[in-house]
Formats: structure tokens, sequence, C-alpha cells
């Protein structure tokens, strides 16, 4: 198996990888410049999968990632990883703080970093390159426009330089979480603590629309934990909407709630069923509101079943 992730070596996205393939041996993984590249390469048939960020718990969702969800050729979503970013200030041997007037990161990572920087480097500029990883090895090159790179540890040391600052992250509990992409294929079984992730694209704009399509998943006890709405590119004010929501779409009540937005929407792409990353982790777990059940979805099954084939109450 081939394994496609937005390198070069030393991103958080290759870490995201090596968690959730843990088996796949170093040949096996390939990085790729882009996250559109990433996507291609699944796409094509160079690669069985792929890894690339989706969403940070500071700076929201990654775009480019996204957008390729939404518009380009379907792929499935077959699992998440949920882990913990710490970035460092990385320079070559010799410099210290105060020589650093040039940094280069990710604009992801620029964005968790800010704080830091206008407290500690406030006349420093920073320049957004494709990944952690790729300012690293820039600022490791003889004759390098940059004098620092925002970066993980390993990507760090991985290029030879020298730890400047560790922790330079705004929030010491910040997490990213990543997901692994296949061409469309079986999915994989419910375990029962599963997301579902799909985008919904409404047939108009009315009042209360949004609010329909969302009842499709409160009327069944369906919890969604993640809701974006991003620009079908169709013009101002149109909009579609990505949401993730507890659950695998062979249960009753997230099948239910998808036929509920078939009927009601323009268009719905469904991108995956995959086991829950913070399975663990629920920290609010809730539970279900009274007929929600998947048993209850069942016994109302074979009951509506009994009387079309004619038995009473
Ligand atoms: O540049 C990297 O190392 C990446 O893996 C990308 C990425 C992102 O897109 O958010 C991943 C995690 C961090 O939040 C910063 C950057």
């Amino acid at each position: 198996m081939r394994y496609a992730y937005l390198g070069p070596e030393g991103t958080f996205t290759e870490a995201a990888l090596r968690t959730l393939q843990p088996e796949a041996p170093e040949s096996a993984r390939i990085p790729y410049a882009g996250v559109d590249a990433v996507f291609a390469a699944i796409r094509r048939g160079d690669a069985d999968g792929g890894t690339v960020p989706l969403e940070n718990s500071v700076e929201g969702g990654v775009t480019a990632t996204i957008a390729e969800l939404i518009n380009g050729e379907p792929l499935l979503i077959a699992a998440e990883v949920a882990l913990p970013v710490e970035f460092t200030l990385f320079a070559r041997g010799g410099a210290t703080v105060a020589d650093v007037k040039r940094i280069a990161t990710h604009p992801h990572a620029l964005a968790q970093c800010r704080g830091w920087l206008a407290r500690r480097l406030p006349d420093a500029e920073v320049f957004t390159v494709s990944s952690t990883a790729a300012a690293a090895q820039s600022v490791a090159e003889p004759g390098s426009p940059y004098d620092a790179a925002i970066c993980a540890r390993i990507a760090g040391e991985r290029n030879g330089l020298h730890a400047l600052a560790e922790g330079v992250g705004d929030r010491d509990d910040a997490a990213t979480r990543f997901i692994h992409l296949m061409r469309p294929q079986a999915l994989p079984e419910p375990t029962g603590s599963d997301r579902t992730s799909l985008v919904a694209f409404l047939s108009d704009d009315h009042p209360g629309a949004l609010v329909e399509l969302l009842n499709q998943f409160a009327v069944r006890g369906v919890n969604l934990t993640r809701l974006e709405s991003r620009p079908t590119g169709d013009g101002l004010g149109r909009y579609c909407f990505c949401l993730d929501a507890d659950g695998h779409v062979a249960d009753p009540a997230v099948g239910e709630a998808l036929m509920g937005l078939r009927r009601l929407c323009k268009e719905v792409r469904f991108l995956g069923s995959y086991p829950r990353a913070d399975a663990d982790t629920e920290l609010t777990p809730f539970m279900p509101s009274r007929g929600t059940t998947s048993a209850d979805f069942y016994e109302a099954q074979e009951w509506l079943a009994r009387i079309r084939a004619g038995e009473v109450g």
C-alpha cells in the first residue's frame, strides 16, 4: 500500500499518518507538497489512501481540504485522528531569538502563534509556506531567505536546526484533526462510536431552510459535532453546509436523517462513516432522547411493516 500525505517529512500530517497506519513501512509514506496534490494522487490511483489536515481547535477548518471535499471528484473519509500540536521556533546554529527577522511557517501555524510573536518578535516578518516542515527545510538550506521556522520539534531536528524557543503556540491545548481518505469503496463497519461527514446543498433560499436541514438530525436524536458553511463558488450568498454527525450511516437514525436531507436538498454529498477518534475521551456523554435509540427505530420499522402487511395495531 502507498499513502500520500502533506509533506515533506516532519509535518504534523506525517505524524497523523504514522498514527493512522502504524504498520506501514517508511517507503509506503509518500510526501506531497500540497493538500490538493494528495487528493490528486489518490484520485489518479498513485496512492491507495492519504492523510490531510481537516480542522484545528484554534484556527478552524483547513480550506484547501474542505474545498477538495466539496468540489473535487468524490473521495471517502475512512478514518480520522486528532493530535496535539506544539510549535517550536528553530534557527540555524549560533543564532539567538534577537537575530530572527524573517520567519517561515504554515498559515495555520502562524494563526496559532500570533500572540507569542507579537510579544517576543513584534518586528519580525512572517512568510507562509506549504507546511511547517517545508519551512524547516528551507531555513536549513544555504542562502535561505529565512532566519527561523515555526514547526514541530521533529521537523527542526531532522533538518539539523537549533531550537530557540519551545511552546510558541498561544494555546498549549491546541489540537488538529486529520482525515484519512480513500477512493470510494465499502464503508468501515459500525463500531458503536462513529462519525458521519457530509455536505448539503440547499434547494433554495427561504426562511428556516437551515433549520429544516438541522431538524432532520434533531428529531431523530442525532448529535452534530461540526457545522461549517462554505461558499459554493456560484456567487455571493450561495453556501453549502459541511456537517459531521455522531453515528454511522448504517445506524437507522443517521440513515433516516440522510434520507430527510436527500428529500430537502438539491444535493447531498456523503463523505463517509468512520470510527470517531475521540471515542475514549468523550467529554459530554449524552443520553439519547425518548424514542431515538436504534432499538426504537427498528421496532418502529417492524411495526410499519406489520401494518402495511395488513396487521392491525
Ligand atoms: O504544516 C504542517 O506540519 C501540517 O501538517 C499542516 C497543519 C495544518 O494544515 O493545520 C497541521 C497542523 C498544524 O495545525 C499546522 C499545520
